[in-house]
């Protein structure tokens, strides 16, 4: 699903968090969304999963006002985790993953047993199979990290919109679950920190300043020395990796 920001501004205050904010996603792109602390990452997300209403501007899915659509109808198309867990941490890790279901439901429907075998299967291909019957509250900040994104996947969404996916996540569980989404052939925006894995696993970047989109591109135009610098402050550069062949991201403290 194509998504398209159009001169979006958003924030908390008068000053807004993100302006002028012009981008468009092609279907089944990867889009990292990469800046320092504060810079509006989780902003720009908020206003595309109706968590914050734009000030100006427009947000579209296809040819759809994110804002002027049924919620039901944006819930069924748009997969998110986001930083709180839905309906709090009561629920079992299997009871969150239906969650992700219900949009799909008519108002008195229950869940079938094709809902049951897609929660059984987002539970599995995030490996929370194991953990699914025990209460959220229990589970420790990665695994509950992975139960909420298989509730996202539970959803079969057209966009998947991911804040600090790998957040809590263990490194092979960090590239697992970048890998998985990458493969699923959906559109995805997911705000990461770690540079490293949005060169790995991104096909565009967007790097965010101060509540502008300072470089969009493909992962070689985007990560120069010049953005490292004026985006993160550090020194950096993009390498291949000598093993794999596939693009590297290397920091170091920002030297005069
Ligand atoms: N609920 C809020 N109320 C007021 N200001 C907020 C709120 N949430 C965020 N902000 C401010 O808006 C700006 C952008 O924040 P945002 O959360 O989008 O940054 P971010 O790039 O996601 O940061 P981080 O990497 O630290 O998660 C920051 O100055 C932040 O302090």
């Amino acid at each position: 699903m194509k998504l398209v920001f159009d001169g979006v501004a958003a924030g908390y205050t008068e000053l807004p968090a993100v302006h002028h904010a012009t981008l468009t996603i092609a279907q089944g792109e990867f889009v990292a969304v990469i800046g320092p602390n504060g810079s509006g990452k989780s902003t720009l997300l908020k206003t595309v999963y109706r968590a914050l209403r734009p000030r100006a501007g427009t947000v579209l899915l296809g040819d759809e006002d994110v804002w002027a659509a049924r919620h039901r109808d944006v819930a069924r198309r748009v997969g998110v985790l986001g930083q709180d867990p839905p309906g709090g941490y009561d629920f079992t890790a299997r009871e969150a993953v239906r969650l992700g279901r219900y949009p799909h439901l008519g108002a008195f429907d229950r869940l079938g047993a094709t809902d049951e075998a897609i929660v059984a299967q987002a539970l599995e291909r995030t490996g929370a199979t194991g953990i699914a019957d025990r209460p959220l509250s229990t589970l420790s900040g990665g695994e509950r990290q992975r139960v909420l994104l298989a509730r996202a996947l539970a959803q079969r969404p057209e966009l998947l919109v991911l804040d600090e996916p790998t957040n809590h996540l263990d490194p092979a569980h960090q590239m697992s679950t970048l890998s998985l989404v990458a493969s699923l052939g959906v559109t995805v925006l997911a705000a990461l920190h770690t540079l490293d894995l949005a060169a790995r696993y991104a096909t565009t970047i967007v790097a965010i300043k101060a509540g502008t989109i300072a470089a969009a591109g493909p992962p070689a135009e985007v990560l120069t020395p010049a953005v490292f610098r004026d985006v993160f402050a550090v020194d950096g550069s993009l390498v291949s990796d000598p093993v794999d062949g596939r693009p590297r991201v290397l920091l170091r403290e920002l030297r005069g």
